[in-house]
């Protein structure tokens, strides 16, 4: 039996009033379950109807199921186990603007729509000077939203009373201000009136926003099994973790508007999530970035596994209490805390979090969320963090693509995979060379936005650290740092 409406009692349908550009797992899981407690734990009574913002997705698949599909939340809480499943019934429909363009645009003549919701991978938030208005759809994720909103305003003729809140969830900093930033520069490609340009200043509301829950997504292994304990088949079964926290920096009234707190959700609306952000992107995901190489050329695949490995659980927590947090401002002792609950959350036994997964794109995610803890380090402390440049070392190793004779399926932007292959293609096994590639990499300023060769003692630090694990193997040059 497939899940659907039919065979769904509980199924409820609400009024349209969240626009979510993706389907992915992180929204289903996180946005939309948050919604769908809303809705039944303090009548919000708010549907949402989900945009493919790609030609590929899964809106078909949720269309397939009227938009429903289960969320299971497994790990341990306040100390206590939990394996919770439910039903999500928020999402109204999906809409493929590939297929079904006009489909799209009678949506933006919705009155009832308050909410613009996104995740679309910090590759979605971009300018494609090429979309026009006249596209169907247009390319880019703002170029869509932008199309959309210039109907919005026409269909309604500028009523200010009919602008948007927008909350995006892409993991790129300030979020908001740059999708506000890219929609103004297309009205200005495409020529549009300055009295939309004043609608979008004036009737819509741009937040910044900082999501943190670990979604793994399908569980694919464990699929069979959940079929058998739900009786029905859900081909977007979506798994993740108990532990959520939304940041919301915007003004106070979008309290009222998205009342998540009633619900006793972890969301907090902030002047200023700068904090928050800082210590999420640079504990949680650094700790993640920086674990891949290492562990993974360990021999480890998971981060669980990794964790609680007794050497390499030891460099992820003294990379993170002994290179990451002096480099933070906020209070020690909350910096401490959230770096034990987030080991703890790596550790949850029942969500296998693969290394391989969070390798996507390694070197843009090492720039971001490993770098500036490098560089703070040596600015604080004159001296480089070890771990942390033990990592950087691993990273070029890894980007090798080999773990024990077998290939490693590399995923990241074509020019940096081809820049890799051909510095360690021309490896001649001579320390020399390996200081040429380690130059020649961290002299990469596409890909670290500067040259990192220019950072006292980091070519000769990466370099040695290199030089030992290509002759010794990842687990003897790991002991020396240790
Ligand atoms: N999975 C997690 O644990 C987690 C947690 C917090 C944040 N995130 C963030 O969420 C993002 C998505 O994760 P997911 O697990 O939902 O992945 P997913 O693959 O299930 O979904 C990706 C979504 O992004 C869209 N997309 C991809 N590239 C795009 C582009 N160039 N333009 C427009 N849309 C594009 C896809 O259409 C799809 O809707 C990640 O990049 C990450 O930054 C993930
Ligand atoms: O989702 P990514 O690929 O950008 O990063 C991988 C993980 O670090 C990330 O998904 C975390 O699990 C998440 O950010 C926790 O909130």
């Amino acid at each position: 039996m497939k899940l659907n409406k039919t065979n769904h009692s509980n199924h409820q349908k609400y009024p349209e009033r969240i626009l979510q550009f993706g389907e992915g797992n992180f929204l289903r899981a996180f946005v939309n379950w948050m919604i769908d407690k809303m809705n039944k734990e303090c009548q919000y009574n708010s549907g949402v109807v989900v945009i493919q913002p790609l030609d590929n997705g899964l809106v078909h698949l949720l269309n397939e199921q009227d938009g429903l599909y289960t969320v299971y939340l497994n790990g341990i809480k306040d100390g206590d186990v939990i394996s919770e499943h439910n039903v999500v019934d928020c999402v109204t429909r999906g809409i493929n603007t590939y297929t079904d363009y006009e489909q799209y645009l009678e949506v933006a003549k919705n009155p009832d729509l308050k909410i613009v919701l996104s995740n679309t991978t910090e590759a979605g938030i971009a300018l494609n000077e090429k979309d026009c208005l006249e596209d169907r759809p247009q390319s880019s994720f703002p170029g869509k939203l932008t199309a959309f909103l210039y109907h919005r305003y026409k269909a309604f003729n500028g009523d200010k009373s009919k602008g948007l809140v927008f909350i995006p969830c892409e993991l790129i900093d300030r979020n908001g201000e740059k999708l506000k930033e890219i929609i103004l520069k297309l009205a200005e490609i495409w020529s549009l009136e300055d009295e939309f340009k004043v609608w979008l200043q004036e009737a819509c509301t741009f937040c910044n926003s900082l999501v943190d829950r670990i979604v793994p997504g399908y569980p694919r292994e464990r699929i069979e099994e959940i079929r058998i304990e739900l009786g029905y088949e859900d081909s977007l079964v979506v798994e993740g973790e108990p532990f959520h926290l939304w940041v919301i920096e915007g003004p106070a009234w979008i309290k009222e508007e998205f009342p998540a707190h009633k619900a006793g959700l972890n969301v907090l609306v902030v002047d200023d999530m700068t904090p928050y952000r800082t210590r999420k992107v640079r504990i949680l995901n650094g700790a993640h970035t920086c674990m891949v190489p290492v562990a993974y050329l360990y021999g480890i695949d998971t981060v669980r596994e990794s964790v609680e490995n007794p050497i390499l659980g030891k460099y992820i927590r003294d990379t993170i209490f002994e290179e990451i947090i002096p480099t933070l401002d906020l209070p020690k002792d909350e910096l401490e805390n959230f770096s034990n609950a987030v080991i703890d959350r790596f550790k949850n036994p029942f969500i296998k979090h693969q290394l391989m997964s969070i390798a996507l794109n390694s070197t843009s995610k090492f720039e971001t969320r490993v770098l500036p803890s490098i560089l703070e380090y040596q600015s604080r402390k004159q001296e480089l963090p070890k771990k942390l440049v033990f990592s950087l070392s691993a990273l070029i190793a890894f980007y090798k693509g080999e773990r024990n004779n077998e290939k490693i399926q590399l995923a990241d932007d074509t020019d940096i995979l081809n820049l890799f292959k051909d510095l360690w293609k021309a490896n001649d096994g001579t320390e020399d060379y390996l200081k040429h590639l380690v130059t020649e990499v961290l002299g990469n300023e596409r890909i670290w936005k500067t040259d990192l060769n220019q950072v006292p003692n980091l070519t000769e630090a990466v370099t040695d650290y290199l030089i030992k694990i290509d002759e010794l193997g990842l687990e003897k040059a790991l002991q020396e740092v240790l």
